[in-house]
């Protein structure tokens, strides 16, 4: 009785500190306006709600209290990443089990999810660098073929008022001209958390991926934007389950990515491509989505996530391309009859499709390492996998190394050791698109012409003159 009725009393208040110090709200604004991260603006102001929501989640460990109070429930994130800024661990704020639990509930529960500062922003500005210069080179040549209209049923149409962006498709190594590292980083980094997440989640969600794209690289030139569409819509799915967007621009470039309702009707937010900005969501119906009109250029790098299974049946299915174009070698022709070829690419446009060839397995980190030299205690880190090694043979010639090895079931990352080093593959179909030479050879500009017999796959990789 008595408990009833002093329930009534307290109603709307904030729930209490768990703790029976509350925080110098003053004292702790102060510190964290010194922090190196960035407090959401479009948020209600710091000194309003976060002093409210850091006593919830400063002393609790890595278990977030339950039932937190709605309206404090958007500044959850930002006061997660206060706390492990305050605990000089800005750089993987997100990896700890309370930011991993509020991330994935918020992409279930809303279908997407704005993580600011995912990078930390040395990170952020590299890979800005590296993307500029990319782009600054050329090296984005391509318009993007859309995916018309709002169910993405139509994957055919090329129409310059729908997408107006000039796309790239990289890998992260450095051969691809990433020369400070900053996408390598960035794809770990979301790698191993996705990975992580699958531990907050249950059901088909997350637990499927297994591949990623490359990254997509693009920009929208003043004037470009791309109307409203799902990325995975349409009676025949294609596989992608997760999109993940790193925004790239510093100077305000309007460009918005307009998040609707389920149907498109409802506009849920109108997201601003800043910096260092990663916005998850769902690549299916769930999500439509729309990039506004850029003022400037805008730089953006998206990163698909597939579900095992649907990708595969898309794959046997005709809807992924096979791979791109195989090299002329004439001990492939009956591999090429054999292959799809990329009928929807038809004026030399850019696949906006990825194809096989551009599709890895994740791989995730279990070393995540912290700027200020401390390491997080990442006892959980448990999903991680080291990447596939198949046996190989390693015959050499004057002009050439040329490594057998079985063909693997899917698309995989392998180490093969050549002459002594070890050499990473990214194999994808029977192309390799990406290798890193470890152990001290200079880094090799070579493509590897690959060639398929009886289960047997032979790898010809030039020597560098
Ligand atoms: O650049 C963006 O913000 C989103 C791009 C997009 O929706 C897409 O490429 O499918
Ligand atoms: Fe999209």
């Amino acid at each position: 009785m008595g408990k009833k009725s002093k329930k009534k009393s307290t109603p709307k208040q904030p729930p209490p500190p768990p703790t029976s110090s509350p925080p110098d709200t003053a004292k702790l604004m102060q510190l964290i306006s010194t922090l190196p991260i960035r407090l959401t603006p479009s948020l209600p102001q710091p000194s309003n709600l976060l002093p409210s929501v850091l006593p919830l989640v400063l002393p609790l460990g890595e278990t977030l209290p339950q039932n937190i109070n709605s309206n404090l429930k958007p500044w959850l994130l930002t006061a997660l990443k206060v706390k492990y800024a305050l605990k000089g661990k800005e750089e993987w704020w997100m990896i700890f089990d309370d930011s991993l639990q509020t991330i994935s509930s918020e992409l279930h529960e809303n279908n997407y999810c704005v993580i600011d500062d995912f990078l930390t922003w040395k990170q952020s500005r590299i890979i800005q660098k590296e993307v500029e210069e990319a782009y600054g080179k050329g090296k984005l040549p391509d318009l993007g073929v859309v995916t018309d209209g709002r169910d993405g049923s139509n994957t055919s149409s090329v129409n310059e008022t729908v997408r107006g962006d000039y796309i790239g498709w990289f890998g992260p190594t450095k051969s691809e001209g990433w020369s400070e590292g900053g996408l390598v980083e960035y794809v770990t980094k979301l790698n191993t958390v996705l990975d992580q997440m699958k531990r907050f989640t249950s059901g088909k969600g997350l637990q499927n991926l297994v591949h990623r794209s490359r990254a997509m690289v693009t920009c929208y030139p003043p004037g470009g934007r791309y109307t409203k569409h799902v990325d995975n819509g349409g009676k025949t799915g294609n596989g992608r389950r997760l999109t993940a967007l790193l925004y790239l621009n510093s100077s305000e470039v309007a460009g918005e990515l307009k998040v609707y309702e389920r149907g498109g009707e409802v506009v849920k937010e109108v997201i601003e491509p800043s910096l260092g900005r990663v916005v998850l969501f769902w690549s299916d119906e769930r999500v439509p989505h729309e990039v506004l009109e850029s003022c400037g250029e805008r730089f953006c790098v998206t990163i698909w996530f597939f579900d095992g299974e649907e990708w595969e049946k898309a794959r046997e299915g005709g809807v992924i391309p096979e791979s791109t174009k195989l090299e002329d070698d004439e001990e492939d022709d009956e591999v090429k009859k054999n292959e799809p070829s990329l009928q929807h690419d038809p004026n030399n446009l850019v696949r906006r499709e990825p194809a096989t060839s551009d599709v890895t397995p994740m791989v995730v980190s279990n070393e995540p390492f912290c700027e200020k030299g401390v390491e997080p205690i990442l006892s959980e880190l448990k999903l991680a996998e080291s990447k596939p090694s198949l046996d190989c043979v390693v015959e050499e010639n004057e002009e050439e190394y040329l490594v057998k090895l079985p063909i693997p079931p899917r698309v995989a990352d392998m180490e093969v050791e050549c002459d002594g080093r070890v050499l990473t593959l990214t194999l994808s179909g029977f192309e390799v698109y990406e290798k890193v030479f470890e152990g001290g050879i200079e880094e090799a500009e070579v493509r590897a012409k690959v060639s398929k017999k009886k289960g047997i796959m032979t790898v010809k990789l030039p020597k560098k003159r």
